[in-house]
């Protein structure tokens, strides 16, 4: 799906910015994958140092939805590597978020999605299947709710409570 201009969207919507329907996140993250500009509705996971429910959810079709995994900020390993990033684009998901590392970096800009990350670590994760689906997460200052919309582009990462006009 085309994606709207993340500044534009700023310009267009004061009055959502101003009640919090949309919300800016920090500008933290690493931009990854080839695609730049990307959107879509959020499915969330929490999890931490292990990525096996990273692999369950990107196992399923991802219908142009963006994965949301709150990682904790963890600088020690990394949840999504080449293969998953694979999985990802066969899959139909639009994008990854990770509020953590990833891996594989040259397989990943390789893959047509689009990825934001804290970093690359060459580690691997536990693969102990802990973690929770489908809660709010808080990534970035901003808290991020299931089924909420995603906006990224070279300029950052907006998160809409539904999804924009362009
Ligand atoms: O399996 C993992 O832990 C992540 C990974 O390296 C990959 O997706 O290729």
């Amino acid at each position: 799906m085309a994606s709207l201009a993340t500044a534009e969207a700023c310009d267009g919507n004061t009055s959502l910015l101003v009640n919090g329907e949309l919300r800016v996140l920090q500008p933290v993250f690493k931009i990854y994958g080839q695609s730049h500009a990307f959107c879509g509705p959020v499915v969330t996971l929490k999890v931490f140092e292990d990525n096996v429910l990273v692999r369950e959810l990107l196992e399923t079709p991802g219908d142009g939805q963006v994965l949301v995994i709150d990682g904790g900020g963890s600088m020690r390993c990394a949840l999504v590597g080449g293969n998953l990033g694979q999985l990802a684009q066969n899959m139909g998901w639009a994008g990854i978020l990770v509020n953590g590392c990833i891996r594989d970096v040259d397989e990943i800009n390789g893959c047509d999605i689009g990825v934001r990350a804290l970093g690359s670590h060459p580690r691997k994760s536990y693969k102990r299947g802990i973690g929770e689906r489908n809660v709010p997460v808080h990534i970035a200052g901003t808290l991020i709710r299931d089924g909420e919309w995603l906006y990224a582009d070279s300029d950052g990462i907006l998160i809409s409570k539904t999804e924009l006009l362009v």
